[in-house]
């Protein structure tokens, strides 16, 4: 469970007053989620999202996320913006941490999306690269390449707790991926984090994109990546279903476009996709507080998912 913040009943009614939301009903933690302690808030008027942003991300990143929400949001798509209170403000502080109340949206993330689901997913990611066009907030992404050696070098030799040998395989695949990365394919503003439960469904109907906590300045195609590596593989990394791939890169393809040079560079940024949470969720692994109520992920299904990248090069073609 994704609750590393607990929020007392007082803590939480004082919180809620500056806000025009009505009287608080009830608040539950939410089971889901790694990154940050997310709580249902019912009040006598709307359901809502409580979310206090713990440990990646900084609070000096929260008006650049925000402004994201508020543009995505302004243009129609299923996102959810953040509350203002009686003030305007949307960032709060709570319990010692920010904290922000979001928008409730319907619907439930997938852990077998079909083809017809990855196809709606596919062109939702399309819509969010169309509505960013004219969005000028920018965001080094603060998990990019640039990040990923840093990374491997604090996670260091522990590493091999995990799998013996692990730190050198994915120091020779980060080898091959920084010698081969894109340096000339279009930026903009992208998820970076588009997982099958970070997008709501009813159906085959996207009802929400949510947690644009890693958003950033970045190539896009980086993101289909994400999305490929995330949607078409089972837990453990296995069984990738090549009709889910193949309808993610068509929605996204009808709905905004992938270009030849983008779709040449997919094999690569999805190899670079699995190291980033390869090694996140590696660091999880060997650094999460006994006492943190959080399901850790798997990062050797990561792993799984880089060797199958590496063994199959023309999946994209
Ligand atoms: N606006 C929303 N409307 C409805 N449900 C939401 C909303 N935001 C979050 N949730 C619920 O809360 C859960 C956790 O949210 P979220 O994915 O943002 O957490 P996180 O800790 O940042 O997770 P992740 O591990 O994906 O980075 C979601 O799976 C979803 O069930
Ligand atoms: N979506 C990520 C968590 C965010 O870093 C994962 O499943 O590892």
């Amino acid at each position: 469970m994704a609750v590393y913040t607990q929020v007392s009943a007082e803590a939480l009614a004082a919180f809620l007053s500056r806000y025009d939301v009505g009287d608080l009903v009830s608040a539950k933690g939410i089971a889901e989620g790694v990154e940050n302690s997310n709580y249902l808030v019912d009040t006598t008027r709307d359901r809502f999202i409580l979310t206090l942003y713990e440990k990646r991300v900084a609070a000096g990143d929260l008006p650049f996320f925000m402004a994201l929400l508020d543009h995505l949001a302004g243009k129609g798509l299923p996102v959810p913006p953040a509350v203002k209170d009686r003030d305007d403000r949307e960032i709060q502080q709570l319990e010692g941490r920010p904290a922000c109340l979001i928008r409730f949206l319907p619907g439930v993330s997938l852990s077998q999306p079909t083809p017809a689901q990855a196809l709606a997913a596919g062109c939702a990611l399309g819509g969010v690269h169309a509505a960013v066009a004219d969005f000028e907030p920018t965001r080094a992404n603060s998990m990019g390449i640039a990040q990923w050696r840093p990374l491997l070098e604090r996670c260091g030799r522990d590493m091999d707790a995990i799998r013996t040998g692990l730190f050198d395989r994915v120091a020779a695949a980060l080898d091959a991926v920084e010698r081969d990365w894109p340096r000339d394919l279009p930026v903009g503003a992208i998820h970076a984090d588009l997982f099958p439960d970070n997008v709501l469904m009813l159906g085959d109907e996207v009802t929400g994109l949510i947690d644009f906590y890693f958003a950033c300045t970045d190539i896009r195609a980086y993101d289909v990546a994400v999305m490929h590596t995330s949607w078409t593989f089972n837990a453990r990394g296995l069984n990738p279903s090549a009709g889910v791939g193949a309808a993610l890169l068509d929605g996204y393809d009808r709905s905004f476009g992938l270009s030849a040079a983008e779709r040449a560079a997919l094999p690569v940024l999805a190899r670079g996709a699995c190291i980033r949470f390869l090694l996140s969720r590696a660091w999880d692994w060997l650094n999460t507080p006994a006492d943190a109520l959080v399901m850790r992920k798997d990062p050797l299904a990561y792993l799984a998912r880089l060797d199958w990248y590496v063994a199959n090069e023309r999946a994209f073609a």
